[in-house]
């Protein structure tokens, strides 16, 4: 007899019976935790990374960081006289070194910024992961390590798994990579490269490049490190990105909140005509959750960034939107779960590179959002939404954080709608469902 799995946990997506009032703590950036981790890793001395995102990809990177040598203690702020407040990371930078055996799970991050990583270590340093991030591109970054020097085993697919064969040191200097797919295989360069021989220059062929915000936030975050960068926005040349060889300071850093996990939350003030504060929004910042403001008032709210964070009121009428999210991509399940239930169409265009995500997010969304009774149709970059009334049914995830969200945020208007596996959250946000149903409570996470 053989074991039948027990089928997927389906959730009860909370329906929203009045307006949401609430404040909601949203917990450290994924990407700017991660490119923290990578950054400190490289320094020459210690440094902090305070307000860490924990949650899986931040797990995976502190685990393959500490694999290859890098001492990461965790402490309560208290130990560490930390002014900002919560937990803090004392990162101890070392000889990298293998053998070694790094998860990827399904982090992007991971399975693109530590490849250039483990060039730097000496010994074998194996990359696997979850069954997707075999279908993820990575053949760009392969073949851009290997013109620098590097030599990686790859079983000749241009994807996990692999081995890279650390030298203890990378040549680095000129290479020419496409990253329409992907901004990660820009960034993943960038991040290792103060500690290549020559530094490097990136060269971007291709026609497209998506999440500019987020190569900025690599740019911006080697510059705190210490690092000399030209880029194209600083007069340099189109689509070329250079970075110097030099040391990397240890740095305090404290973590932003992740405004692409506030998405949801502010969502839901959207949605139901009600308000949401975020406390801590930054008044600056590279990350795109940061166009929320823009995009979710063009739907219909308001909003005011104070003091107290960020202020997000609805006005109880969801417009459609014909928006380019090519810069924001991470941002489309929730805007697109937003868009139908809207009073007008909707088309998000400039996102086909989000088929390589945690999932093919544009079929995903297209299914699961007919499967309640809606209509939306995939284009070639992006998709047309079009509001009908919609149904309970189950929404199924596909092992997508931003999919069980998006999820969520229709189940607010929509009653008897099941979440199917809402702990695939706990990529970049552990402790949703329980964020959630406090939102609802209005007693604020
Ligand atoms: O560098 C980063 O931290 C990220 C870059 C983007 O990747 P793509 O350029 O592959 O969309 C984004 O979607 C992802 O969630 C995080
Ligand atoms: C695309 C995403 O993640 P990853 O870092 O795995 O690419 C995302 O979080 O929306």
């Amino acid at each position: 007899m053989t074991d039948t799995p027990a089928p997927p946990a389906l959730w009860p997506a909370p329906h929203a019976d009045g307006t949401v009032h609430a404040t909601v703590t949203v917990p450290g950036s994924k990407s700017v935790t991660n490119r923290a981790l990578v950054l400190a890793a490289l320094a020459a001395e210690p440094g902090w990374v305070r307000r860490p995102l924990r949650s899986r990809d931040s797990q995976l990177m502190a685990d393959a960081l500490r694999a290859m040598g890098v001492g990461i203690e965790e402490t309560a702020s208290s130990s560490s006289g930390d002014a900002a407040g919560g937990e803090a990371w004392r990162i101890i930078p070392a000889a990298l070194h293998g053998p070694a055996s790094v998860d990827v799970g399904n982090a992007g991050t991971v399975m693109r910024f530590l490849p250039p990583v483990a060039t730097l270590a000496s010994g074998d340093i194996r990359f696997d992961g979850d069954p997707r991030s075999y279908e993820r591109p990575l053949g760009q970054v392969i073949n851009a390590l290997r013109g620098l020097g590097a030599r990686i085993d790859d079983g000749g697919r241009g994807a996990l798994p692999m081995t890279v064969h650390g030298g203890g040191a990378l040549e680095g200097g000129p290479i020419e990579l496409d990253a329409s797919n992907s901004s990660q295989f820009v960034s993943a360069l960038l991040l290792s490269a103060p500690r290549f021989n020559q530094g490097v220059e990136v060269r971007h062929t291709g026609a497209t490049l998506p999440s500019m915000p987020h190569i900025r936030m690599t740019v911006e975050m080697l510059r705190a490190a210490g690092a000399q960068v030209d880029t194209p926005e600083a007069g340099g040349e189109k689509n070329v990105w250079r970075v110097s060889p030099g040391a990397l300071l240890g740095r305090d850093l404290v973590v932003e909140p992740d405004l692409s996990n506030a998405q949801p939350f502010l969502a839901a003030a959207l949605i139901t005509g009600g308000t949401v504060t975020i406390p801590d929004w930054p008044r600056r910042t590279t990350q795109p959750g940061d166009e929320l403001r823009r995009i979710f008032t063009e739907m219909g709210g308001s909003c005011e960034v104070t003091d107290a964070g960020l202020v997000f009121t609805g006005s109880g009428k969801i417009h459609g939107i014909d928006v380019d999210l090519g810069e924001v991509g991470e941002l489309t399940p929730g805007i697109a779960a937003v868009a139908a239930l809207a009073d007008s169409p909707s088309t998000l265009r400039g996102v086909a590179h989000l088929r390589l995500h945690e999932t093919d997010r544009l079929a995903a969304l297209t299914a699961e959002i007919n499967g309640l009774g809606g209509d939306v149709t995939e284009t070639a970059d992006g998709l047309h939404i079009r509001p009908r009334p919609l149904h309970g049914g189950v929404f199924r995830t596909y092992d997508d954080h931003r999919m069980a969200t998006a999820g969520a945020v229709i189940g607010l208007a929509v009653e008897g709608v099941q979440i199917e596996n809402v702990a695939t959250t706990a990529k970049t946000l552990p402790d949703f469902p329980r964020m959630w149903t406090d939102m609802l409570a209005g007693a604020g996470a």
